[in-house]
């Protein structure tokens, strides 16, 4: 039976060559008529977590886009030097500008590129850059490496001031060279396998839906591996710190093994980092049992608030997306960019018994189905915090660790305002 998934043409030295189709980047005409440009990803055989290679042929495949010489967009794009294990700059040199330059020939010289050189590079950029242009009705494409923090920078910045009645919201193409890439693998789950590049030569988008988390006036963001404490930006309404995210707001066993694992010395084993994190809480060195987290956890479904009956939870965890990493599927219900919220919820248990569970999530997500687990569509979420240790008050909202002051509070809504949209193959 010929294989469905296969993509098979003969190259401009007649070697006959078979890709997997979701490895396609695209096919372009070329200048020999008889003969297209053919661009695809080419995998690491051993680590399908290592950026892939490109590959541009000449071949006999007939052309799925037309090369775009002119354009009405402003096009940026961001390399993130400090996300994941800081491979963005190699793939951007290596694989990603060659496949543009071909991609467009003419606009590619115009396009901005931005090496980030701080934590805070892509607010800056966001603040003196993207607002005002944006701001000004100008159509703006960002093509962008990094991870969900790359995402949540940009639209924290985009969110902290008003629109003018102009404002076009930015497409964002999201090049997945962080550590979970929550975001871009919830959008592709099983589908684009060419780590976003498909992506470049689309002009489909939508909106990014995105989640407010506000805070208690004594919540700090907690940077430098956690040494360091920062003020939030404030609601311009209600002048409550307030931060953004576009994946997750977690409490509990959630936001402690983020927090614990964003250390350079953790940072290197990539994606397991989350695991190891998640056993060290779990089976805590003393041989105790893992913390049971106090406080009262109240959700909203349209406009009526409800407090769960239980007062000590192990996992809290308020979701936009499906994956949290490419194969743990928190929320199997969640589609892509659909704007739904959910809540992930359990009560404190054995270390075995929440690494069954966990390993469950691993598994498309049948966490959902063990009796153990809270899952449902939810409006929103309040955690009024009821520990006297700050560290059991850590607050992960995509990624980044918020600690809430003694007796504080969070609150997580949707957010109604749409400032970024995001490039779908
Ligand atoms: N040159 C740099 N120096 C210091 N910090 C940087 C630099 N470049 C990026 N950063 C910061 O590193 C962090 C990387 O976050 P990002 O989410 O992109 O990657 P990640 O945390 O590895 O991935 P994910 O959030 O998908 O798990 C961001 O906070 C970003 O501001």
């Amino acid at each position: 039976m010929e294989d469905q998934t296969a993509f098979t043409f003969k190259t401009d030295s007649g070697e006959e060559r078979s890709i997997n189709s979701k490895d396609l980047i695209a096919v372009i005409p070329s200048s020999d008529e008889s003969l297209s440009t053919i661009i695809y990803v080419q995998h690491d055989e051993k680590d399908d977590t290592v950026p892939p290679n490109t590959v541009i042929v000449k071949g006999d495949a007939e052309p799925n886009v037309q090369p775009q010489d002119t354009s009405d967009e402003e096009t940026h794009i961001i390399v993130s030097t400090g996300s994941g294990t800081n491979k963005a700059k190699s793939f951007y040199e290596q694989a990603l500008r060659p496949v543009l330059e071909t991609l467009f020939p003419k606009g590619y010289t115009n396009f901005l590129t931005h090496y980030t050189e701080s934590a805070t590079t892509i607010q800056e950029l966001t603040n003196d850059i993207f607002f005002p242009t944006a701001n000004a009705g100008i159509t703006l494409r960002i093509i962008l490496l990094a991870g969900d923090g790359g995402v949540i920078d940009l639209a924290n910045g985009l969110l902290s001031r008003r629109t003018s009645s102009d404002y076009k919201a930015p497409q964002v193409v999201l090049v997945p060279l962080g550590t979970a890439n929550a975001l871009y693998h919830s959008i592709n789950a099983g589908k684009d396998n060419t780590w976003g590049l498909r992506a470049l030569t689309s002009t489909r988008t939508k909106p990014l839906p995105i989640l407010s988390a506000t805070f208690s006036p004594g919540a700090r963001l907690l940077t430098n591996e956690g040494n360091d404490e920062e003020e939030l930006s404030k609601d311009g309404e209600s002048g409550q710190p307030i931060l953004h995210g576009a994946v997750v707001c977690s409490w509990a066993m959630h936001a402690t093994l983020v927090a614990d694992s964003d250390t350079t010395a953790y940072r290197k084993y990539g994606i397991d980092r989350f695991k190891m994190a998640a056993k060290e809480a779990l089976y805590p060195a003393d041989g105790s049992p893992p913390h049971a987290y106090r406080g009262t956890v109240s959700v909203l479904h349209a406009s009526r608030w409800t407090p769960l009956i239980e007062e000590e939870h192990m996992y809290v965890l308020a979701t936009m997306v499906s994956n949290l990493e490419k194969l743990f599927c928190i929320s199997p219900n969640s589609e892509p960019l659909d704007g739904s919220m959910a809540l992930v919820q359990f009560a404190p248990m054995s270390g075995d018994e929440a690494m069954r569970i966990m390993g469950l999530a691993y598994q498309g997500g049948k966490h959902v189905e063990d009796l153990a687990v809270r899952y449902e569509e939810i409006d929103g979420l309040k955690i009024e915090f009821k520990e006297k240790e700050g560290r059991w008050r850590r607050v992960c909202v995509d990624g980044k660790i918020v600690k809430v002051e003694e007796g504080g509070w969070v609150g997580v809504r949707k957010e109604e305002r749409r400032v970024l949209d995001v490039v779908v193959g």
